[in-house]
Order: C-alpha cells, then sequence, then structure tokens
C-alpha cells in the first residue's frame, strides 16, 4: 500500500522518458504542479511539443541516457520498451531517485492517482494498482463533488 504523500514540485527537476500517449499525462500532469519537467524522447507529441515551445518545459529529442537524471527530484519512464523503462527504473534506483514506471507496477517508488482538485481540495485516489478503472471512475465523482460542495474557495 503506497501512502498519499502531498510533495512540493515547485521548481524540481521532474525527468520524464517517453512522451507518448502516457508520457503526455504525466508530462501535463508534473508541469501543472510546478515542477521543471525535462522530456528526454526520440519523438514527443504535438501536446508536449506546444509545451516546449512555450517555454514550460525542456525537451531533448533522444533515447534516455543515464545522466539525464543527474539532480533529478523524481523521474518517469513512460517508454513502449520495457527494456528502456526498466533500465531507467535501475538507474534511478542507484541514484536514490523515486521512479514511477508505466508499465510496470512492481518497480514503480511511486503511483500516480487519479487525480480531483476543487476550490483548496486537491485528492489523489490509488487502487492500490489493482485496478485502474475503478480510481478513474472514483476520481470522476470526487471531482463532481468538489464542484458541487467545495469550489466556493479558490486557491
Ligand atoms: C500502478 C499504476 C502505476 C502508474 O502508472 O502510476 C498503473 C499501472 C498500469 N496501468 C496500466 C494500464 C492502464 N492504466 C490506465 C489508466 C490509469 N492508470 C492510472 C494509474 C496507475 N496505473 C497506477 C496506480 C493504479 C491504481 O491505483 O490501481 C490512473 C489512475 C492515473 C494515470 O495514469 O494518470 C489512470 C486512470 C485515471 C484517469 O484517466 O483519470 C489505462 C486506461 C487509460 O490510459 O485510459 C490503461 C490501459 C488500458 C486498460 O488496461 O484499461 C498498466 C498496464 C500497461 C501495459 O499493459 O503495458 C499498468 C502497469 C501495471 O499494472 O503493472
Ligand atoms: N500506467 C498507465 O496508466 C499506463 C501505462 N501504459 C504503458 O505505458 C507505456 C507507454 O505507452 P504509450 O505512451 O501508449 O506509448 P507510445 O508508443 O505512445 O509512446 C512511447 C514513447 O516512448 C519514446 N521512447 C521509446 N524508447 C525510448 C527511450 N529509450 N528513451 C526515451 N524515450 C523513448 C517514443 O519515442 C515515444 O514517444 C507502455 O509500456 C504501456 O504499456 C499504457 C497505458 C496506461
Amino acid at each position: 500500500m503506497k501512502f498519499p504523500m502531498f510533495v512540493e514540485l515547485d521548481g524540481k527537476k521532474a525527468v520524464v522518458a517517453g512522451a507518448g500517449v502516457i508520457g503526455t499525462r504525466r508530462i501535463q500532469v508534473l508541469e501543472e504542479f510546478g515542477a521543471r519537467v525535462f522530456v528526454v524522447s526520440p519523438e514527443i507529441s504535438p501536446e508536449v511539443r506546444k509545451l516546449w515551445e512555450e517555454g514550460r518545459i525542456n525537451c531533448e529529442l533522444r533515447i534516455l541516457e543515464k545522466r539525464d537524471l543527474d539532480q533529478a527530484f523524481l523521474a518517469v519512464a513512460a517508454t513502449d520498451s520495457r527494456e528502456a523503462n526498466h533500465q531507467a527504473a535501475v538507474w534511478c534506483r542507484e541514484a536514490g531517485i523515486p521512479v514511477n514506471v508505466a508499465d510496470k507496477k512492481e518497480e514503480c517508488d511511486f503511483y500516480f492517482p487519479g487525480i480531483a482538485r476543487g476550490g483548496l481540495l486537491t485528492a489523489g485516489i490509488c487502487a492500490g494498482g489493482k485496478d485502474h478503472r475503478m480510481a478513474k471512475e472514483a476520481a470522476a465523482e470526487v471531482r463532481q463533488l468538489f464542484a458541487e460542495k467545495y469550489s466556493s474557495k479558490e486557491p
């Protein structure tokens, strides 16, 4: 069971390997929560390219290398290669950097929850890696609750 720690990400380096469908989702969330996102991926989605062009994130269009992880606060391995994701996890573990591995929950130090925000509140919903559909559904219900009952106070 993972502990729901609410972590300060403002200005902290978050490395994301792979900017396809899942990497893009991760990059958007980390950027929204203030991290200094550094993307390494041979190909990137249009959404990620736009964030890059707006100067909100940095990208390198190549495969991940160990040195990319220097000074990272956290990392995400979201490539479509099991081998590359595993290698990233090993490098992170050696360097003591918490890592999320999109295709293997056993290699994750932390999970991405379903997120609900409203007013002053932020919730992260996790089904312990056992049912992401349930996490998604519950997060949608909590978003609805926040909008109905707790949205009056803006952050
Ligand atoms: C453990 C965890 C680690 C982590 O990723 O952080 C993890 C792991 C894995 N997910 C996989 C598949 C999918 N996950 C989703 C969706 C979501 N997955 C999310 C979280 C988590 N997923 C973490 C905790 C989960 C928990 O609490 O139970 C959500 C909540 C948040 C988010 O991803 O942003 C988000 C829904 C919220 C939202 O959309 O609002 C979809 C559907 C979709 O993408 O639309 C699919 C594909 C289709 C399908 O199967 O349904 C695979 C197999 C990959 C493969 O086969 O290669 C693994 C790997 C494994 O289980 O080992
Ligand atoms: N955790 C979750 O919620 C989910 C996880 N997945 C898993 O996430 C992974 C990614 O899936 P998608 O985003 O759909 O794949 P995708 O094919 O859309 O994107 C993969 C990206 O990785 C990049 N890439 C490939 N090798 C790389 C390397 N060595 N270094 C850096 N970047 C590299 C590619 O250029 C591409 O941009 C898959 O392993 C998939 O099984 C899939 C669905 C949900």
